[in-house]
């Protein structure tokens, strides 16, 4: 492809050397670039591009996109551009012949439940045929190829490689979650979405927004972004904000939730531990829906995925048979299997919503006592650290606070920060830093009637401790523990 049409619609502030030239590939990482490539400078959190302009050159960079002015042999294309970033997206739309206007592309966003409505969306696609292409935190999938995830929504480059790939192998729809990172750093703005859902909005993430404010504002840039529809849920606050906000743009917007209000609603719910049961009303359709995963939340994961259908055109009989397949998703709301009279839930509860959810919904059916072992990520929000305690404590009889994913920061100083929050409750509590020990503690208490809540890692086979990762999956633990206390 000519560096010309590789740059095709992105702002440019001008230009240097041959337009014409034969270009091999794109890279926005030094490390990765080969001969012939293009290397992308961004200015990150950690490190500066251009500070690594020179290595791109040595391994075969033939033209270089800046933001900064810089000095390099004359040989060398230089474009400058006002954000890194949005170029990088334009020339990933670019590079892999824009891809994802040529098939249909639902993104979902939201504090929680992405990953579960994508999977729940991915179903009710997979009953009726369509061939469907899932992004997320659990992993990438093509069909039945399935690559390592590294971001929940990764880098535009990669993101436009993987619809490319979708295409090749006659993808006709792909299902993505939208993480708020990713809207705020441009990964996603050359995407054309057909159909954009939201879940919910609850404190995350100000580590990286600073406020709920801006964190709303980068979750609603998906809507404007959609041509066919947006499914709201509007039982949300901020939900309904987005709504008020987006109702006169050309996609359509459908809202969901439990109060008639709504264009899609469930009505005559009936909650028991195996599932649900409600009554669907939409504009074309309604229904009984029988859905296999407990809680309240569930509720609103199968409307958010009905919702996408709908806008895409799917009808009630299709819908209804996806909805009622779905099984639910590794890590959440996850029954430990093997664990003789013990129940123990693993789930991905990592926000103070998603605890208060999952605690309420045991609280639902838990005839004996709760007993929460669960921690907080270092070098993420602080602020959820005393809100998580504090919910923990009010909806358990028993916690184990211990470690999440550490990362960087001294374990210690992030379970003094939960414990803030617990001290003002009544529940008795723990602190243990090592998470095995910690789940050995409540197993040790568990008695039959109980109900034992493993949170924060879910799916996650890893921990992460300073820059080290360990093998790490909780489900194994507990069984684990299970085999050596039985002994
Ligand atoms: C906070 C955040 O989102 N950071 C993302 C950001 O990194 P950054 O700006 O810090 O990049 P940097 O390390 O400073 O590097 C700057 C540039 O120098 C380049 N470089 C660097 C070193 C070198 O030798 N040569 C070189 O060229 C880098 O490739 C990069 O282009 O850009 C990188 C490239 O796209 C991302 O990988 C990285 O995600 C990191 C790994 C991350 O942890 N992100 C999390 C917070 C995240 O995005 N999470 C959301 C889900 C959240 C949720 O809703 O739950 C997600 O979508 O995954
Ligand atoms: N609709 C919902 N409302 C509140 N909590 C939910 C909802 N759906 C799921 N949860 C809770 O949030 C946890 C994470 O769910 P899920 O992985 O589907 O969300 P996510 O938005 O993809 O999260 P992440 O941003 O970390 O990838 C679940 O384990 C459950 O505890
Ligand atoms: N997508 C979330 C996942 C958090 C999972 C939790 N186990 C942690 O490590 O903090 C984040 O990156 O903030
Ligand atoms: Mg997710």
């Amino acid at each position: 492809m000519k560096l010309i049409d590789l740059m095709q619609n992105a702002d440019i502030l001008h230009w240097m050397g041959d337009r014409d030239m034969e270009i091999q590939g794109v890279a926005y990482d030094s490390r990765r670039i080969e001969q012939d490539f293009v290397f992308v400078c961004i200015q990150g959190m950690k490190a500066d591009g251009h500070d690594f302009i020179q290595q791109a050159i040595e391994k075969g960079a033939k033209a270089i996109v800046v933001e900064k002015d810089v000095e390099v042999h004359p040989s060398i294309a230089v474009v400058k551009v006002p954000n890194g970033r949005k170029a990088l997206s334009q020339i990933g739309a670019n590079f892999y012949g824009n891809p994802s206007a040529q098939m249909d592309i639902i993104g979902v966003t939201g504090t929680n439940g992405k990953t579960t409505v994508t999977h729940w969306i991915k179903q009710i696609l997979e009953t009726n045929g369509t061939n469907s292409g899932l992004i997320g935190t659990l992993s990438y999938k093509i069909l039945d190829k399935e690559y390592k995830a590294s971001n929940t929504t990764p880098e535009s480059l990669e993101l436009h490689r993987l619809f490319r790939e979708m295409l090749d192998f006659r993808v006709d729809t792909c299902t993505m979650e939208v993480s708020s990172h990713s809207l705020e750093l441009d990964r996603v703005a050359h995407v054309h979405f057909n159909v954009g859902v939201f879940t919910n909005l609850t404190p995350d993430h100000m580590d990286f927004h600073g406020n709920i404010e801006n964190y709303r504002k980068a979750k609603t840039k998906l809507f404007y972004q959609t041509t066919l529809g947006n499914v709201i849920n509007i039982d949300d606050l901020y939900g309904q904000q987005i709504a008020d906000e987006i109702k006169r743009l050309d996609a359509r917007l459908i809202t969901y939730g439990i109060s008639e209000k709504a264009d899609i609603y469930a009505k005559d719910i009936q909650i028991s531990p195996k599932g649900t049961i409600y009554h669907l009303v939409a504009p074309e359709f309604e229904g009984k829906i029988r859905i296999n995963i407990p809680g309240m939340f569930s509720v609103y994961n199968s409307l958010a995925a009905i919702g996408a259908c709908y806008a895409l055109g799917y009808g009630f009989e299709e819908i209804k048979k996806g909805v009622e397949n779905f099984k639910g998703v590794p890590g959440r709301f996850e029954l430990v299997e093997d664990t003789k009279d013990m129940t123990i839930v693993v789930d991905y509860a990592h926000t103070p919503d998603a605890l208060e959810n999952v605690l309420k919904t045991i609280q639902g059916f838990c005839t004996g006592k709760i007993i929460t072992v669960f921690g907080c990520g270092g070098d993420r929000d602080k602020k959820k650290r005393p809100m998580m305690g504090e919910i923990a404590g009010r909806l358990s009889d028993y916690c184990v606070i211990t470690s999440d994913n550490p990362r960087t920061e001294d374990p210690q100083a992030i379970l003094n920060d939960i414990e803030v929050g617990i001290k003002g409750t009544d529940c008795k509590y723990k602190m243990i830093l090592d998470r095995k020990e910690a789940i050995r503690e409540a197993i040790r208490m568990g008695r039959p009637e109980d109900i034992i809540l493993i949170a924060g890692k879910g799916h996650e086979t890893y921990q992460i401790i300073g820059e080290q990762v360990f093998d790490f999956d909780d489900k194994k633990i507990a069984q684990e523990i299970l085999r050596e206390e039985i002994k």
